[in-house]
């Protein structure tokens, strides 16, 4: 029976800090739907300053603010969004903009570093005089930092290109922005300016940042009263929420400044790892808190086997294929616990070495 846990299946596990539970539990409420709850309403400003943009509207989760920004921004019927083909809105999000907006998914290639190529997006683009026969593009949605391509970071100068090319069409640009604050701690560029291009964000405060709920969509005033609107309509309007918003500026407060150690922890892991041998990792793909780990064949085992060994270590970890793992750092995963985990794999994958890698 394992006497310690490693939770590094994602960065959505962490648990409330302690200041986040006293924000919580003294949260300055009111209904936010009848009014502005006060939290609420200090949050979504917060978040629209920091990424320099009029307005924001706090949503429950990164696939509700995904999902309203595209139906926002494509609310008439026979819209088309260009999208990766490996990016959480297409693969994650159940189809929602579909199932629920009747938006047309026009995928584009994604590259291994999250990018879509730009001539291809220009490519996809429908050409508006053609016959009756295309939906109409509307939309073009970026993912950074791009979580199924391992954490990495699109750069400020490929999104102004994107954006160049919305405008240039008559477009708009959404950003899942579900990482951003990672993308922007490792590139070291504001958020303000990696998200300048964009006319909506979906920034999650749930994820590295650490708050039990929630993610703020921003935008221009009028993009957000629409998404305020289109939030009701699909059940989103919450109440005294300011207790969520408390915990979520504690998060905004608190941990930005950690996201750097997770990364560095990402990269020693990874490091660690490349010494065990049947474990293979892309040393330069590591560029934030994630690590997608190949099992050799050599190893002689499986994802799914490793996954269980090391359950039974307290080691938590996602499979993401046959032969494919992921880990995800966070602020609640200590340089210790990276360490502890890696005589683990050492035990799981190839056996030997002890908590002190002897
Ligand atoms: C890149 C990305 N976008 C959006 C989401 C959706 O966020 P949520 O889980 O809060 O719906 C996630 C996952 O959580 C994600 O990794
Ligand atoms: C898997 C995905 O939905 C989730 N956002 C994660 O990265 O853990």
């Amino acid at each position: 029976m394992a006497t310690r846990t490693v939770d590094i299946r994602s960065d959505t596990v962490t648990k409330p800090t302690e200041s986040m539970r006293v924000a919580m539990a003294n949260a300055d409420v009111d209904d936010d739907v009848l009014g502005r709850d006060p939290s609420c309403f200090r949050l979504e400003n917060e978040v629209a300053k920091i990424m320099g943009k009029e307005a924001g509207l706090f949503v429950p989760s990164g696939t509700m603010g995904n999902l309203i920004s595209v139906l926002v921004h494509c609310d008439i019927r026979g819209s088309e969004v260009i999208l990766g083909d490996n990016s959480h809105i297409h693969i994650y999000e159940l189809g929602g903009i579909a199932t629920i907006g009747g938006v047309h998914p026009r995928t584009v290639r994604n590259n291994e570093d999250g990018t879509m190529d730009v001539d291809l997006i220009e490519a996809a683009i429908r050409d508006p005089k053609a016959e009756l026969a295309y939906p109409t593009t509307r939309l073009i949605c970026l993912e950074n930092s791009h979580g199924n391509t391992g954490g990495r970071c699109l750069s400020v100068e490929y999104i102004e290109r994107v954006g160049e090319v919305a405008k240039k069409h008559g477009l708009k640009l959404h950003i899942d922005g579900a990482r951003i604050f990672n993308a922007s701690v490792a590139l070291g560029v504001p958020t303000d300016k990696l998200v300048r291009a964009a006319d909506s964000v979906s920034v999650c405060l749930s994820k590295g940042l650490g708050a039990p709920v929630g993610s703020v969509i921003v935008g221009s005033n009028s993009f957000i009263t629409k998404a305020r609107r289109l939030r009701k309509t699909l059940g989103g309007g919450m109440r005294q929420v300011g207790v969520l918003c408390a915990a979520a500026l504690v998060a905004l407060q608190e941990n930005v400044g950690k996201l750097e150690s997770d990364h560095k922890n990402a990269r020693f892991f990874a490091d660690g790892l490349n010494k065990i041998k049947g474990l293979k990792v892309d040393i330069s793909s590591v560029e934030t808190n994630m690590v997608f780990i190949e099992i050799e064949e050599s190893s002689g085992t499986t994802a799914a086997k490793i996954c269980k060994d090391l359950e039974d270590y307290g080691i938590l970890l996602l499979p993401i294929g046959s032969s494919r793992l992921r880990v995800v750092f966070h602020h609640q995963i200590s340089n210790s616990d990276v360490k502890y985990a890696l005589s683990c794999f050492q035990q799981a994958v190839s056996g030997g070495l002890n908590e002190n890698g002897n």
